[in-house]
C-alpha cells in the first residue's frame, strides 16, 4: 500500500505487466508506421514516464516532442481544458501520434486532437497507456491502449495525486474504490 497525502493506494497494474504491454503497442507503432517518420507528442506531465519506455521500443525512424496542457486538479476534472503550449514543430503532412498516461472523460484529448488537426497532419491518432472506456463523456476514438480500466482514480508510472506520486513505477488505485 501507498500513502499519498490524505490517500491510501494499492497495486493495481504491476511494473511488469506495465512494459510487457507498453513493449507489445511499440511493436504495433513500427509496424503501421514503418516508413512514415511519424512524429510522437507527449502531453505533459503525465506521459513522460510512458512515453520515454514506449520510445525505447520503437525502432523505425521517428521523432519525439512535447506539448502541455492541463484539465485536473484533485481527483476530479474541473471541466477546463486549456490551449496547448509548447508546438514547435511543424505538423503539416506529419503523421501524428498523440501519447497520452490516460483518457479519462475524453475532454483534454478532444481539444487537442481538434487544436492539432486543424493544422493539417498527414494523419493523427491518439495512443494512451490507460483508457476509462465507461468514463468517457464526449465522443472520441482511441486508437492505440496498453489498458482499459474502470472509472477508477488511479496514480503511478506519471500519474499524479496533487502532484504527488508520479515516481511510482507501477499504477495504483484509491484503496476505498477497489
Ligand atoms: O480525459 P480527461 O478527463 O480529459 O483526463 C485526462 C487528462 O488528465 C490528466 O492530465 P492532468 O490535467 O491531470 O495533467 P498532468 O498530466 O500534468 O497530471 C491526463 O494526463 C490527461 O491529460
Ligand atoms: N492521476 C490521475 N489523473 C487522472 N486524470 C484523469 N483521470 C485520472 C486518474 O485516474 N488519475
Amino acid at each position: 500500500m501507498k500513502q499519498i497525502k490524505d490517500k491510501n493506494f494499492v497495486p493495481f497494474i504491476e511494473s511488469v505487466a506495465l512494459q510487457a504491454r507498453i513493449k507489445e503497442l511499440a511493436q504495433q507503432v513500427n509496424k503501421d508506421y514503418e516508413g512514415k517518420n511519424p512524429l510522437l507528442i507527449g502531453v505533459l506531465n503525465g506521459s513522460f514516464m510512458f512515453i520515454g519506455d514506449l520510445f525505447k521500443s520503437i525502432d523505425i525512424e521517428c521523432e519525439v516532442t512535447f506539448i502541455r496542457v492541463s484539465s485536473y486538479q484533485n481527483t476530479e476534472s474541473t471541466g477546463q481544458v486549456k490551449q496547448i503550449l509548447g508546438l514547435k514543430e511543424d505538423i503539416k503532412n506529419r503523421h501524428v501520434i498523440i501519447v497520452e498516461d490516460i483518457v479519462d472523460t475524453g475532454m483534454t484529448m478532444q481539444e487537442v486532437l481538434g487544436q492539432l488537426a486543424s493544422q493539417k497532419p498527414a494523419s493523427i491518432k491518439i495512443l494512451t497507456l490507460l483508457y476509462k472506456p465507461e468514463a468517457l463523456k464526449v465522443p472520441l476514438k482511441v486508437d492505440y491502449v496498453c489498458f482499459e480500466i474502470e472509472p477508477k482514480f488511479v496514480v503511478g508510472y506519471g500519474l499524479d495525486y496533487d502532484g504527488f506520486g508520479r515516481n511510482l513505477d507501477a499504477i495504483y488505485v484509491l484503496e476505498e474504490e477497489k
